[in-house]
Protein backbone atom coordinates (compact mmCIF):
# COMPACT_ATOMS: atom_id res chain seq x y z
CA UNK A 1 0.00 0.00 0.00
CA UNK A 2 1.74 3.37 -1.11
CA UNK A 3 1.47 5.73 1.92
CA UNK A 4 1.97 9.40 1.61
CA UNK A 5 5.20 10.36 4.02
CA UNK A 6 4.19 12.16 7.13
CA UNK A 7 6.66 15.00 6.75
CA UNK A 8 7.97 16.62 10.18
CA UNK A 9 8.33 20.12 9.41
CA UNK A 10 6.39 21.92 12.23
CA UNK A 11 6.72 21.16 15.73
CA UNK A 12 4.08 18.95 16.96
CA UNK A 13 1.79 19.62 19.63
CA UNK A 14 -1.41 18.21 21.17
CA UNK A 15 -3.86 20.14 22.82
CA UNK A 16 -8.10 18.81 23.53
CA UNK A 17 -11.25 21.09 24.09
CA UNK A 18 -12.28 21.08 27.36
CA UNK A 19 -15.94 22.80 29.01
CA UNK A 20 -19.04 22.12 30.40
CA UNK A 21 -21.74 20.03 28.41
CA UNK A 22 -23.64 21.85 25.54
CA UNK A 23 -20.69 24.82 25.61
CA UNK A 24 -19.73 23.80 21.90
CA UNK A 25 -16.45 22.12 22.18
CA UNK A 26 -17.60 19.60 19.15
CA UNK A 27 -18.72 22.71 16.99
CA UNK A 28 -15.28 24.35 17.98
CA UNK A 29 -13.33 21.73 16.88
CA UNK A 30 -15.33 21.05 13.63
CA UNK A 31 -15.14 25.36 13.50
CA UNK A 32 -11.03 25.01 13.55
CA UNK A 33 -10.73 22.58 10.70
CA UNK A 34 -13.22 24.11 8.85
CA UNK A 35 -11.55 27.47 8.71
CA UNK A 36 -8.05 26.10 8.28
CA UNK A 37 -8.98 23.58 5.46
CA UNK A 38 -10.38 27.16 3.82
CA UNK A 39 -7.61 29.13 4.48
CA UNK A 40 -4.53 26.07 3.80
CA UNK A 41 -6.30 22.93 1.63
CA UNK A 42 -3.11 21.37 1.05
CA UNK A 43 -2.08 21.01 4.81
CA UNK A 44 -6.16 20.79 5.81
CA UNK A 45 -9.08 18.53 5.87
CA UNK A 46 -12.53 19.78 7.31
CA UNK A 47 -13.91 17.13 9.78
CA UNK A 48 -17.72 18.07 10.12
CA UNK A 49 -19.06 17.95 13.43
CA UNK A 50 -21.01 14.27 12.82
CA UNK A 51 -17.35 13.32 11.89
CA UNK A 52 -15.61 14.28 15.52
CA UNK A 53 -16.86 11.95 18.37
CA UNK A 54 -17.84 8.78 16.37
CA UNK A 55 -15.68 5.92 15.80
CA UNK A 56 -15.23 6.27 11.86
CA UNK A 57 -15.27 3.31 9.60
CA UNK A 58 -11.97 4.41 7.81
CA UNK A 59 -10.59 3.23 11.35
CA UNK A 60 -9.11 0.47 9.15
CA UNK A 61 -7.55 2.80 6.28
CA UNK A 62 -6.37 5.60 8.15
CA UNK A 63 -4.47 3.15 11.03
CA UNK A 64 -3.53 6.49 13.25
CA UNK A 65 -7.02 8.11 13.12
CA UNK A 66 -8.05 6.94 16.60
CA UNK A 67 -12.07 8.05 17.52
CA UNK A 68 -11.91 11.43 18.73
CA UNK A 69 -8.67 12.75 17.33
CA UNK A 70 -8.39 15.79 14.82
CA UNK A 71 -5.29 16.91 13.28
CA UNK A 72 -4.59 20.10 11.37
CA UNK A 73 -1.89 22.96 10.64
CA UNK A 74 -1.42 26.53 10.88
CA UNK A 75 1.37 28.20 9.65
CA UNK A 76 3.66 27.95 13.05
CA UNK A 77 2.78 24.36 13.96
CA UNK A 78 1.04 20.54 13.58
CA UNK A 79 -1.77 19.86 16.15
CA UNK A 80 -2.93 16.96 17.45
CA UNK A 81 -6.61 17.88 18.82
CA UNK A 82 -8.93 15.68 20.93
CA UNK A 83 -12.27 16.62 21.43
CA UNK A 84 -13.43 14.50 24.70
CA UNK A 85 -16.59 12.96 23.69
CA UNK A 86 -18.46 12.87 27.56
CA UNK A 87 -17.60 14.41 30.99
CA UNK A 88 -16.99 10.46 32.44
CA UNK A 89 -14.24 9.75 29.74
CA UNK A 90 -12.72 13.10 30.07
CA UNK A 91 -12.54 12.71 33.88
CA UNK A 92 -10.82 9.12 33.10
CA UNK A 93 -8.69 10.53 30.34
CA UNK A 94 -7.27 13.14 31.83
CA UNK A 95 -6.75 12.02 35.53
CA UNK A 96 -4.98 9.42 33.57
CA UNK A 97 -2.89 11.33 31.54
CA UNK A 98 -3.78 8.96 28.22
CA UNK A 99 -5.31 12.37 26.93
CA UNK A 100 -1.71 14.12 27.98
CA UNK A 101 -2.46 17.37 26.27
CA UNK A 102 0.86 20.21 26.29
CA UNK A 103 -2.56 22.62 26.46
CA UNK A 104 -5.94 23.13 26.70
CA UNK A 105 -8.88 25.12 24.90
CA UNK A 106 -11.35 25.52 27.86
CA UNK A 107 -14.70 26.36 25.78
CA UNK A 108 -17.20 28.67 27.87
CA UNK A 109 -20.53 29.20 26.65
CA UNK A 110 -20.90 33.41 26.96
CA UNK A 111 -24.71 32.88 27.21
CA UNK A 112 -24.48 30.70 30.21
CA UNK A 113 -20.89 31.77 31.66
CA UNK A 114 -18.93 29.56 33.89
CA UNK A 115 -20.85 26.66 35.20
CA UNK A 116 -20.01 22.88 37.08
CA UNK A 117 -18.05 21.42 34.75
CA UNK A 118 -16.30 24.36 33.56
CA UNK A 119 -14.91 24.31 37.32
CA UNK A 120 -14.58 20.54 37.89
CA UNK A 121 -12.40 20.77 34.56
CA UNK A 122 -9.75 23.53 35.24
CA UNK A 123 -9.69 21.67 38.71
CA UNK A 124 -8.98 18.49 37.28
CA UNK A 125 -6.63 20.37 34.34
CA UNK A 126 -4.57 22.03 37.67
CA UNK A 127 -4.31 18.51 39.36
CA UNK A 128 -3.38 16.63 35.96
CA UNK A 129 -0.81 19.44 35.02
CA UNK A 130 -2.00 20.67 31.93
CA UNK A 131 0.01 23.41 31.86
CA UNK A 132 -1.54 26.12 29.89
CA UNK A 133 -5.26 27.11 28.72
CA UNK A 134 -6.41 29.24 26.91
CA UNK A 135 -10.44 30.36 26.97
CA UNK A 136 -12.94 30.26 23.99
CA UNK A 137 -15.69 32.50 25.13
CA UNK A 138 -17.95 31.06 22.54
CA UNK A 139 -21.85 31.89 21.83
CA UNK A 140 -20.64 35.30 21.53
CA UNK A 141 -22.75 35.73 18.92
CA UNK A 142 -25.54 35.24 20.85
CA UNK A 143 -24.97 37.59 23.47
CA UNK A 144 -25.73 41.21 22.16
CA UNK A 145 -24.54 43.01 25.19
CA UNK A 146 -21.22 43.89 25.16
CA UNK A 147 -21.23 44.32 29.17
CA UNK A 148 -22.42 40.81 29.44
CA UNK A 149 -19.28 39.73 27.84
CA UNK A 150 -17.15 41.72 29.67
CA UNK A 151 -18.87 40.01 32.86
CA UNK A 152 -18.65 36.61 32.02
CA UNK A 153 -14.64 36.62 30.92
CA UNK A 154 -14.03 38.60 34.40
CA UNK A 155 -15.81 35.31 35.72
CA UNK A 156 -13.75 33.18 33.59
CA UNK A 157 -10.22 35.22 35.18
CA UNK A 158 -11.48 34.69 38.46
CA UNK A 159 -12.46 30.72 38.47
CA UNK A 160 -9.02 30.64 36.25
CA UNK A 161 -6.72 32.49 39.54
CA UNK A 162 -8.94 30.48 41.97
CA UNK A 163 -7.02 27.20 40.93
CA UNK A 164 -3.84 28.49 40.21
CA UNK A 165 -3.87 29.38 36.34
CA UNK A 166 -2.59 33.09 35.83
CA UNK A 167 -5.75 34.25 34.78
CA UNK A 168 -5.08 37.99 34.25
CA UNK A 169 -2.64 36.68 31.64
CA UNK A 170 -4.73 33.71 29.71
CA UNK A 171 -5.78 34.55 26.47
CA UNK A 172 -9.78 34.99 26.29
CA UNK A 173 -11.25 34.97 23.04
CA UNK A 174 -14.42 35.44 21.90
CA UNK A 175 -15.61 33.12 18.92
CA UNK A 176 -18.47 31.59 17.42
CA UNK A 177 -18.18 28.72 16.63
CA UNK A 178 -21.20 27.91 14.84
CA UNK A 179 -21.17 31.38 12.57
CA UNK A 180 -17.65 30.46 11.49
CA UNK A 181 -18.69 26.87 10.29
CA UNK A 182 -21.34 28.70 8.73
CA UNK A 183 -18.56 31.04 7.02
CA UNK A 184 -19.80 34.37 8.52
CA UNK A 185 -16.48 36.47 8.16
CA UNK A 186 -16.50 38.09 10.91
CA UNK A 187 -16.96 34.86 13.35
CA UNK A 188 -14.01 33.09 10.97
CA UNK A 189 -11.92 36.04 11.91
CA UNK A 190 -12.21 34.90 15.59
CA UNK A 191 -11.27 31.50 14.88
CA UNK A 192 -8.17 32.90 13.57
CA UNK A 193 -7.75 34.62 16.39
CA UNK A 194 -8.37 31.78 18.87
CA UNK A 195 -5.63 29.89 16.91
CA UNK A 196 -3.39 32.71 16.73
CA UNK A 197 -3.70 32.61 20.45
CA UNK A 198 -2.95 29.19 21.06
CA UNK A 199 0.02 29.63 18.70
CA UNK A 200 1.17 32.19 20.88
CA UNK A 201 0.44 31.37 23.96
CA UNK A 202 0.76 27.49 24.31
CA UNK A 203 4.65 26.90 24.30
CA UNK A 204 5.94 23.19 22.35
CA UNK A 205 7.12 21.50 25.37
CA UNK A 206 10.54 19.64 25.75
CA UNK A 207 9.83 16.26 24.33
CA UNK A 208 11.75 13.44 26.05
CA UNK A 209 13.04 11.57 23.32
CA UNK A 210 16.60 10.08 24.51
CA UNK A 211 13.85 8.17 27.17
CA UNK A 212 13.40 4.24 26.49
CA UNK A 213 10.79 4.02 24.02
CA UNK A 214 6.99 3.60 25.64
CA UNK A 215 3.58 3.74 23.73
CA UNK A 216 0.40 2.38 25.52
CA UNK A 217 -2.05 0.70 23.27
CA UNK A 218 -5.26 2.24 22.37
CA UNK A 219 -6.42 0.47 20.14
CA UNK A 220 -5.61 -2.72 17.70
CA UNK A 221 -6.15 -3.39 14.34
CA UNK A 222 -5.75 -6.09 11.95
CA UNK A 223 -4.70 -4.63 8.52
CA UNK A 224 -5.44 -7.47 5.76
CA UNK A 225 -2.07 -8.59 4.11
CA UNK A 226 -0.11 -6.33 6.78
CA UNK A 227 -0.39 -7.86 9.99
CA UNK A 228 -1.25 -6.82 13.39
CA UNK A 229 -1.57 -3.13 14.01
CA UNK A 230 -1.22 -0.87 17.09
CA UNK A 231 -2.35 2.57 18.17
CA UNK A 232 -2.00 5.09 20.54
CA UNK A 233 0.44 8.20 21.98
CA UNK A 234 4.01 7.84 22.15
CA UNK A 235 4.53 9.07 25.97
CA UNK A 236 8.57 8.84 25.39
CA UNK A 237 11.52 7.91 23.22
CA UNK A 238 11.96 7.34 19.90
CA UNK A 239 11.26 4.37 17.60
CA UNK A 240 12.70 3.42 13.95
CA UNK A 241 11.46 1.18 11.36
CA UNK A 242 13.22 -1.97 11.98
CA UNK A 243 13.50 -1.84 15.60
CA UNK A 244 12.99 -4.39 18.45
CA UNK A 245 10.25 -3.91 20.63
CA UNK A 246 7.88 -5.79 23.32
CA UNK A 247 4.34 -6.08 24.17
CA UNK A 248 4.20 -5.76 28.15
CA UNK A 249 1.32 -6.62 30.22
CA UNK A 250 -1.85 -8.58 30.95
CA UNK A 251 -0.27 -11.72 29.97
CA UNK A 252 3.09 -12.98 28.87
CA UNK A 253 5.62 -10.24 26.88
CA UNK A 254 5.66 -10.42 23.14
CA UNK A 255 8.47 -9.98 21.67
CA UNK A 256 8.11 -8.03 18.23
CA UNK A 257 9.89 -5.54 15.45
CA UNK A 258 7.95 -2.61 14.09
CA UNK A 259 8.56 -3.00 10.63
CA UNK A 260 5.92 -0.19 10.26
CA UNK A 261 5.02 3.43 11.30
CA UNK A 262 2.54 5.65 11.07
CA UNK A 263 0.64 8.64 12.17
CA UNK A 264 -2.59 9.93 10.52
CA UNK A 265 -2.62 7.21 7.49
CA UNK A 266 0.87 9.14 6.78
CA UNK A 267 4.17 6.81 6.78
CA UNK A 268 6.71 7.62 9.10
CA UNK A 269 10.51 6.39 9.85
CA UNK A 270 10.49 7.59 13.25
CA UNK A 271 7.80 7.80 15.47
CA UNK A 272 8.71 9.93 18.44
CA UNK A 273 7.34 10.98 22.03
CA UNK A 274 4.13 13.37 21.69
CA UNK A 275 3.19 11.58 18.43
CA UNK A 276 0.17 9.53 17.62
CA UNK A 277 1.40 7.02 16.00
CA UNK A 278 0.55 3.98 14.32
CA UNK A 279 3.15 0.76 14.53
CA UNK A 280 3.10 -2.49 12.65
CA UNK A 281 4.07 -5.67 14.48
CA UNK A 282 6.13 -8.14 12.72
CA UNK A 283 4.61 -11.57 13.63
CA UNK A 284 2.06 -10.63 16.14
CA UNK A 285 -1.79 -12.01 15.84
CA UNK A 286 -4.20 -10.10 16.74
CA UNK A 287 -5.32 -11.75 19.35
CA UNK A 288 -2.01 -11.51 21.35
CA UNK A 289 -1.91 -7.75 21.94
CA UNK A 290 -4.71 -6.07 23.41
CA UNK A 291 -6.09 -2.37 24.61
CA UNK A 292 -3.98 -1.39 28.08
CA UNK A 293 -1.22 -2.87 27.51
CA UNK A 294 2.34 -0.98 26.22
CA UNK A 295 4.84 -1.38 23.64
CA UNK A 296 8.41 -0.58 24.69
CA UNK A 297 11.91 -0.93 24.00
CA UNK A 298 13.02 -4.33 25.51
CA UNK A 299 13.66 -4.87 28.67
CA UNK A 300 12.58 -0.99 29.39
CA UNK A 301 9.52 -2.40 31.43
CA UNK A 302 8.35 -5.38 33.33
CA UNK A 303 4.98 -6.45 34.56
CA UNK A 304 3.78 -6.12 38.12
CA UNK A 305 0.85 -6.78 40.39
CA UNK A 306 1.80 -5.71 43.24
CA UNK A 307 2.91 -2.12 44.17
CA UNK A 308 2.60 0.52 47.06
CA UNK A 309 0.81 4.23 46.24
CA UNK A 310 0.00 7.32 47.53
CA UNK A 311 -4.01 7.92 46.50
CA UNK A 312 -6.21 10.99 46.21
CA UNK A 313 -9.91 10.26 46.72
CA UNK A 314 -11.70 13.09 45.03
CA UNK A 315 -14.28 14.71 46.64
CA UNK A 316 -18.52 14.70 45.50
CA UNK A 317 -17.99 18.31 43.68
CA UNK A 318 -14.60 16.68 41.92
CA UNK A 319 -16.97 13.76 40.67
CA UNK A 320 -16.16 11.61 43.52
CA UNK A 321 -18.19 9.77 46.01
CA UNK A 322 -20.24 11.18 48.64
CA UNK A 323 -19.67 8.14 50.91
CA UNK A 324 -16.04 6.84 52.74
CA UNK A 325 -14.81 3.89 51.33
CA UNK A 326 -13.61 0.90 53.58
CA UNK A 327 -10.81 -1.76 54.08
CA UNK A 328 -11.21 -4.43 51.06
CA UNK A 329 -12.64 -2.29 48.74
CA UNK A 330 -12.19 -3.78 45.67
CA UNK A 331 -12.43 -1.02 42.36
CA UNK A 332 -11.09 -0.79 38.79
CA UNK A 333 -7.69 0.14 38.58
CA UNK A 334 -6.96 2.46 35.19
CA UNK A 335 -4.18 2.61 33.83
CA UNK A 336 -2.50 3.95 30.88
CA UNK A 337 -5.45 2.95 28.81
CA UNK A 338 -7.58 0.62 30.23
CA UNK A 339 -8.85 -0.97 33.40
CA UNK A 340 -7.76 -3.73 35.78
CA UNK A 341 -9.34 -5.24 39.01
CA UNK A 342 -7.65 -5.20 42.44
CA UNK A 343 -8.00 -4.72 45.43
CA UNK A 344 -6.54 -1.87 47.88
CA UNK A 345 -4.77 -2.42 51.45
CA UNK A 346 -5.75 0.57 53.43
CA UNK A 347 -2.72 0.13 55.75
CA UNK A 348 -4.98 -0.09 58.99
CA UNK A 349 -7.35 2.50 58.16
CA UNK A 350 -11.11 1.69 58.33
CA UNK A 351 -12.14 4.61 56.18
CA UNK A 352 -11.31 6.86 53.49
CA UNK A 353 -13.45 9.79 52.83
CA UNK A 354 -14.20 11.84 49.96
CA UNK A 355 -11.00 14.65 49.90
CA UNK A 356 -8.72 12.16 51.59
CA UNK A 357 -4.93 11.71 51.14
CA UNK A 358 -3.41 8.51 51.23
CA UNK A 359 0.68 8.27 51.54
CA UNK A 360 0.92 4.59 51.42
CA UNK A 361 -1.29 1.78 50.61
CA UNK A 362 -0.70 -1.65 49.22
CA UNK A 363 -2.77 -2.61 45.77
CA UNK A 364 -2.92 -5.67 44.19
CA UNK A 365 -4.62 -6.17 40.83
CA UNK A 366 -6.03 -8.72 39.10
CA UNK A 367 -3.40 -8.95 36.19
CA UNK A 368 -0.09 -7.81 35.75
CA UNK A 369 0.43 -4.40 34.32
CA UNK A 370 3.64 -2.57 32.83
CA UNK A 371 4.50 -0.94 35.85
CA UNK A 372 7.19 2.06 36.84
CA UNK A 373 7.35 4.16 39.74
CA UNK A 374 5.89 7.61 39.07
CA UNK A 375 3.55 6.12 36.67
CA UNK A 376 -0.25 7.80 37.63
CA UNK A 377 -3.56 6.07 37.84
CA UNK A 378 -7.39 6.27 38.41
CA UNK A 379 -9.34 4.54 40.87
CA UNK A 380 -12.70 3.48 39.30
CA UNK A 381 -16.27 2.68 39.96
CA UNK A 382 -18.39 1.75 36.55
CA UNK A 383 -17.58 4.85 34.78
CA UNK A 384 -17.09 7.27 37.77
CA UNK A 385 -13.45 8.00 39.25
CA UNK A 386 -13.51 7.66 42.74
CA UNK A 387 -9.82 8.59 43.25
CA UNK A 388 -6.06 9.42 41.41
CA UNK A 389 -3.06 7.76 42.53
CA UNK A 390 0.34 7.36 41.93
CA UNK A 391 2.88 3.99 42.04
CA UNK A 392 5.68 4.67 44.78
CA UNK A 393 7.46 1.30 45.07
CA UNK A 394 6.99 -2.05 43.06
CA UNK A 395 6.22 -5.51 44.95
CA UNK A 396 5.90 -8.08 42.61
N1 LIG B 1 -25.42 30.35 18.95
C1 LIG B 1 -24.45 29.49 18.98
N2 LIG B 1 -24.67 28.18 19.23
C2 LIG B 1 -23.64 27.33 19.26
C3 LIG B 1 -22.30 27.78 19.06
N3 LIG B 1 -21.47 26.71 19.16
C4 LIG B 1 -22.24 25.64 19.40
N4 LIG B 1 -23.55 26.01 19.45
C5 LIG B 1 -24.70 25.11 19.69
O1 LIG B 1 -24.61 24.57 21.01
C6 LIG B 1 -25.04 23.21 21.03
C7 LIG B 1 -23.99 22.34 21.65
O2 LIG B 1 -22.84 22.30 20.82
P1 LIG B 1 -21.78 21.11 20.88
O3 LIG B 1 -20.66 21.49 20.00
O4 LIG B 1 -22.43 19.80 20.66
O5 LIG B 1 -21.35 21.21 22.41
P2 LIG B 1 -20.34 20.25 23.21
O6 LIG B 1 -19.64 21.12 24.19
O7 LIG B 1 -19.49 19.48 22.26
O8 LIG B 1 -21.35 19.32 23.95
P3 LIG B 1 -21.03 17.87 24.68
O9 LIG B 1 -20.05 17.14 23.82
O10 LIG B 1 -22.37 17.24 24.73
O11 LIG B 1 -20.49 18.23 26.03
C8 LIG B 1 -25.39 22.87 19.59
O12 LIG B 1 -26.76 23.00 19.42
C9 LIG B 1 -24.63 23.89 18.79
O13 LIG B 1 -25.20 24.15 17.54
C10 LIG B 1 -22.10 29.17 18.80
O14 LIG B 1 -20.97 29.64 18.61
N5 LIG B 1 -23.20 29.96 18.78
MG1 LIG C 1 -19.23 17.40 22.10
Amino acid sequence: MAKSQFIRNKPHVNIGTMGHVDHGKTTLTAAITKVLADRDPAANRYVAFEGIDKAPEEAARGITITIAHVEYETPARHYAHVDMPGHADYVKNMITGAAQVDGAILVVSAQDGSMPQTREHVLLAKRVGVPYLVVALNKSDAVDDPELLDLVELEVRELLSEYGFPGDEVPVVRVSALKALEGDPRWVGSIGDLLDAVDAYVPVPPRELGEPFLMPIENVLSISGRGTVVTGKVERGTLHVGEPVEVVGLGPTVASVATGLEMFGKSLETAQAGDNAAVLLRGVKREQVQRGQVVALPGSVTPHQKFRATMYALTYAEGGRHTPFEANYRPQFYFHTTDVSGGLDLGGLDLVMPGDTLDDVVVTLGKPVALEVGLGFAVREGNRTVAAGTVTHLLD
